[in-house]
């Protein structure tokens, strides 16, 4: 995580605010060292009532605590701002990565990917740099500290005997066998934090999740009465959340009892080993507090690990999920490359050849399937429910991994697929129907035009407004805004996934007969299951036991007739040309 972000074009954000955070932790070691010296003098002047030695020190101690606070400010912030920068490094390349090139896609098709892309990234980003900052600060806190304390524990250390043996830097290393001795239980005790914290991160996000899904879906598990049953299963998430935290207080409360028993004995101990040599008279009262002052410092320094081991059990808690998360975008880009069916765009018409498509369980839904939709052809795909039809398409978009063949399409510019639910992004109506153009793209009359032609003349005032369309217009009003869209897009080529299934007929004819008028030029491939569409094609691909069998539409019938396919269906060999039309302009349709 974090080479990415040292090495990234902000490199030189990332090492500076690592250095002034270096530079500040520095400062405030110097300043520490300052008032423990401080602290002699002063008690030294106490002891001798030197009167005018201490007042010099009652004046010194007043810069000193400005210093420090202002330092602890200074350093506060610059830690902050390292975490925050990091992070929305962090987070803009994850959720770069994983909204484009369909890889979110690609992840939903993954068995066994990372759960929750989206806590992943909001959240678990948030603490994995924030306390890494943290952690990484307090670890060089910890060293410098030692680095400084050591040396003066040695050296005060040296006038101290215990029961008469004087022993150089004796205090030092009853430091690091206490030290080492906290940290052992420690580890031994908060081993399983780490699990734990995993378990509680699993349940935060999947409860989370419960709720976003009841949020998504409340008018239909309103309507089917489903409340109390939602209720339970919510207060199941959250029972794991609490009994994770349960289990995470519990080891908390045991390594707290170490904590604080080895904080009170390290204040104590060198005070009662070295007050022999005090009462001897080897040494005065200011070493005494500045040994016991140094003894706690060493001691708190090299029991970095034992103080911070919940919060180190945290943080890796949120490493490994992002890092789970990095490795699932890994395997999705693999996914979308590894598939076996080559997509080539550009060409003049679409090709399918020899395609073969699987679900992802192994099944066979095309078998050596070949197909050419020539430009203005207008192709009806029918099939039986779940026989593949939308899986074409999405092997034509070249978001199906699992199959192989062939396929030539034309640009990607020059297509657009409507699919049953068309997309609406967060924002502006204006937004929702330029979509995937940019929002001032279209010129309002265009698109109070499109708007109208389509049955919506009610929205044209609305552009400005901004909802959840997806939520406030009906699925019928939702299909209409899709061919709204491609009346401003006005692309060659146009593939409808059962674009029309929520109109009714004469609301279906309404918009279909936009490729009899303002789109009259354009390609069209559509799939849908009602006898009353064959009727604006030329012909039908039938998707049946694995093949693709081609069935050319009697010529144009009385306007109002339904027509059918012809009873003999033939593989698909060749392309039938599409007749010549001359109908009459339809009538608008508004949906309210
Ligand atoms: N993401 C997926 N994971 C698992 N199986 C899938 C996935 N997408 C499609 N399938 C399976 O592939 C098969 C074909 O699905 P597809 O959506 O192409 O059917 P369809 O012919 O368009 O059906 P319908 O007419 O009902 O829309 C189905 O059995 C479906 O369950």
């Amino acid at each position: 995580m974090a080479r990415g972000w040292y090495g990234s074009e902000e490199r030189r954000l990332a090492w500076g605010l690592t250095a002034l955070v270096l530079v500040l932790t520095l400062a405030q070691i110097g300043t520490a060292l300052r008032v423990n010296a401080w602290h002699g003098d002063f008690f030294s002047s106490l002891e001798k009532r030197d009167q005018a030695v201490m007042a010099v020190q009652a004046w010194i101690f007043p810069a000193l605590a400005l210093l420090t606070m202002a330092l602890a400010v200074a350093q506060l912030w610059a830690r902050q701002i390292l975490a925050l920068s990091w992070r929305r490094w962090l987070v803009q390349d994850l959720q770069g990565r994983w909204a484009r090139d369909a890889r979110n896609y690609h992840m939903g098709l993954l068995a066994g990917a990372a759960d929750n892309p989206d806590q992943r990234i909001s959240e678990n980003t948030r603490w994995a740099t924030a306390i890494a900052v943290e952690l990484g600060t307090s670890l060089l806190y910890a060293v410098l500290n030692l680095v400084s304390f050591v040396g003066l524990l040695w050296a005060l250390s040296s006038a101290v005997s215990v029961g008469g043996l004087a022993l150089p830097g004796g205090m030092v290393g009853l430091a690091v066998l206490y030290a080492a001795g906290g940290t052992l239980l420690t580890w031994l005790i908060g081993r399983p934090l780490v699990g734990i914290h995993m378990a509680r991160n699993q349940a935060e996000a999947d409860h989370r999740f419960a709720l976003l899904r009841l949020r998504e879906n409340a008018e239909a598990v309103a309507m089917i009465g489903g409340g109390a049953d939602e209720a339970r299963g919510l207060n199941g998430a959250f029972g794991q959340v609490v009994g994770a935290m349960h289990r995470m207080l519990r080891r908390e409360r045991h390594l707290m009892w170490i904590g604080s028993g080895y904080g009170m004995v390290a204040a104590a101990v060198p005070l009662l080993l070295a007050s022999p040599s005090f009462f001897a008279g080897a040494i005065g009262l200011g070493v005494l507090v500045q040994l016991g002052q140094a003894f706690a410092e060493v001691v708190k320094a090299l029991s970095w690990l034992q103080e911070h081991w919940p919060q180190i059990a945290d943080w890796r808690s949120h490493v490994e999920r992002i890092v789970a998360l990095e490795d699932s975008l890994e395997d999705a880009a693999t996914l979308g490359r590894q598939g076996g069916i080559t997509l080539e765009t550009g060409a003049e018409a679409l090709v399918l050849e020899g395609i073969t498509l699987r679900n992802p369980a192994g099944r066979i839904l095309l078998d050596q399937a070949s197909a050419r939709i020539g430009a203005g052809e207008r192709v009806l795909i029918q099939g039986a429910s779940g026989c593949g039809k939308s899986t074409l398409f999405r092997a034509a978009a070249g978001l199906w991994p699992w199959g192989e063949g062939r396929i030539a399409m034309p640009a990607r510019e020059e297509t657009m697929l409507l699919p049953q639910r068309p997309y609406l992004p967060l924002g502006t109506l204006r937004a929702a129907v330029c979509y995937p153009a940019e929002a001032g793209r279209f010129g309002d009359a265009a698109i109070a035009a499109a708007l109208t032609r389509c049955g919506l003349p009610a929205l044209a005032g609305r552009l400005e407004e901004v909802g959840r369309w997806d939520r406030t217009l009906s699925l019928g009003e939702q299909q209409r805004l899709g061919f709204a869209r491609l009346l401003l897009h006005s692309p060659r080529w146009v593939l409808l996934d059962e674009a029309t299934s929520a109109l009714d007929e004469a609301a279906e004819a309404s918009l279909m007969r936009l490729f009899e008028q303002e789109m009259a030029g354009a390609t069209l491939v559509s799939i849908g299951h009602r006898p009353g569409l064959a009727r604006w094609h030329d012909r039908v691909l039938r998707l049946e036991g694995g093949r693709l069998l081609s069935s050319s539409l009697p010529p144009l019938p009385a306007p109002g007739r339904v027509r059918v396919a012809h009873a003999h269906a033939v593989p698909e060999q060749r392309v039938v040309a599409r007749p010549e039309r001359a109908r009459g302009l339809g009538t608008v349709q508004p949906a309210r």
